[in-house]
């Protein structure tokens, strides 16, 4: 099939990747000139494990293109997929207005049968307003017939995600067009639902907020866990194996970042109040969030007396989670802001995150080239995201490098029995007992 997608962002690019590997024919069409002349020579504008090899052998093979000209990648697309950022306003709302103009900018090029896809995630309602924006300015002969099909994929196993994904969402009420959506994806052998077009955008939003809401949960857990001596690591472990709870997103920690739950928790609760339906849950999800991503400050300024003024605190990890270098809602950015309040002299390290995290948190905090510099003479340790480099930290090396070890882990991610077998150390999990040797 000839496919177009509009929008190279993780989404995007991801989607064209998979499906030029199950053999289509792929145009991908950004409007940032920068993004699509890296992407023309294989190279990839986002950090994702994997992705340049898939790039490479698809373009090699001719199934693979990209350009900034929406009428050259349009020609011919029996399928248009809608990729574009939904961040979110002010208010907590989706804010729509890049996939308003990518409506216009395709309508222009639409003819009879093409199939518009949603892949972008968008309140309920929003396939039925971009119909309504693509009739209006497509050719009078063209009729338009929708398919929601919000993605699923996580940054840093985007591609594997896209490949194997546990489910594929198909809403639309034309039967004929849903039908050729779901044939799009059938090398894929991954189960099918096919639903209504306002399902399938809620389906998006709730399996987020629900995700979101697990992790809010299992951190209140955590918090309970401290004040009561459990620990929450292996209360996690026993609620996950009973297969009604699961044990995915029970990790306590400090808390959901990235460009999604945070943006789409907000969104549906926006949607909530529009609708006047109460859903106080979603609430409660981002209070308990919020608080979390300030508990490291807090055990700190615990431990050193209210006084953080002149400490070095070395930060261990920048960006949202490992495998990624975005910085979106980055737990990394409220710490350094809180670490920066109280006069801390903040040093932070990160394999791949550094250049995007200057760009957002900016020069009021140091970046370390290394692991070793950032935590030499440091007054404690922050461990934020628990990339691999990281987690191998030798805890002996601490002791031979800082002033006195002392390690606020926000994700449980050093092995206790080591730490056990150092002198000198104070360790401070999320929801378990402090070690201190
Ligand atoms: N990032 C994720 O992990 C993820 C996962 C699932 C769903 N989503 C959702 O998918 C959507 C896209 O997310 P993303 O992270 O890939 O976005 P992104 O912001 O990283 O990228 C969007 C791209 O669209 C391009 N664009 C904007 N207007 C355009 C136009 N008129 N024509 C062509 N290109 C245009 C931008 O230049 C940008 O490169 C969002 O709705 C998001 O919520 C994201
Ligand atoms: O047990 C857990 C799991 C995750 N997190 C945090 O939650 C955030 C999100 O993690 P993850 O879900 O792995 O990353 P995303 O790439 O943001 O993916 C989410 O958001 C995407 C965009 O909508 C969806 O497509 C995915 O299904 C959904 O998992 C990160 O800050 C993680 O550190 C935890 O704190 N504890």
């Amino acid at each position: 099939m000839k496919v177009a997608i509009l929008g190279t962002g993780y989404v995007g690019l991801s989607t064209g990747v998979s499906l030029s590997e199950i053999g289509h024919h792929v145009c991908c069409i950004d409007v940032d000139e920068g993004k699509i002349s890296l992407l023309q020579q294989g190279i990839s504008p986002i950090y994702e494990p994997g992705m340049e090899e898939f790039l490479a052998r698809n373009i090699a093979a001719g199934k693979l293109r990209f350009t900034t000209s929406h009428r050259e990648g349009l020609a011919g697309a029996e399928i248009v997929i809608l990729a574009v950022g939904t961040p979110q306003r002010d208010d907590g709302s989706a804010d729509l207005t890049y996939l308003e103009e990518a409506a216009k900018d395709l309508a222009a090029h639409l003819i009879q049968g093409t199939i518009v896809v949603i892949k972008s995630t968008v309140p309920v309602g929003t396939n039925d307003e971009i119909r309504k924006i693509i009739e209006t300015n497509c050719h009078e002969d063209v009729s338009v017939e929708m398919v929601a099909n919000p993605e699923f994929l996580r940054q840093g196993s985007a591609l594997k995600d896209t490949l194997e994904a546990d489910r594929i969402i198909i809403g639309s009420e034309n039967q004929q067009a849903a039908s050729k959506v779901k044939e799009m994806y059938s090398p894929l052998k991954v189960p099918c639902m096919m639903t209504s077009i306002r399902s399938a955008e809620m389906i998006k939003y709730a399996s987020n907020a629900f995700l979101a809401t697990k992790i809010s949960f299992i951190n209140a857990v955590a918090n309970l866990c401290e004040a009561v001596g459990a620990d929450v690591t292996d209360v996690a472990k026993g609620m996950g194996m009973d297969k009604r709870i699961g044990n995915h997103f029970l990790q306590a920690g400090i808390g959901y970042g990235g460009s999604c739950f945070p943006k789409d928790v907000k969104a549906l609760w926006h949607t909530t109040r529009k609708h006047d339906v109460d859903f106080g849950v979603l609430a409660e999800t981002m209070r308990v969030n919020d608080e979390q991503q300030v508990l490291l400050v807090k055990k700190a300024l615990k431990r050193f007396d209210g006084h953080l003024s002149g400490k070095k605190i070395a930060l261990l990890g920048l960006s949202f989670k490992p495998d990624t270098d975005d910085m979106r809602e980055a737990p990394s950015i409220k710490i350094s802001q809180e670490l920066n309040k109280h006069g801390a002299q903040v040093v932070a390290y990160d394999p791949v995150a550094t250049s995007n995290a200057k760009r957002v948190i900016g020069e009021k905090i140091t970046y370390a080239d290394n692991l070793l510099e950032a935590i030499t003479d440091a007054d404690a340790v922050f461990v934020v995201t628990e990339w691999q480099e990281i987690k191998q930290l030798d805890i002996a090396l601490l002791g031979k490098v800082m002033k006195k070890v002392i390690v606020f882990d926000g994700r449980n991610c050093f092995d206790e029995e080591k730490i056990h077998s150092c002198k000198n150390i104070e360790y401070y999990p999320i929801g378990r007992p402090a070690i201190i040797t």
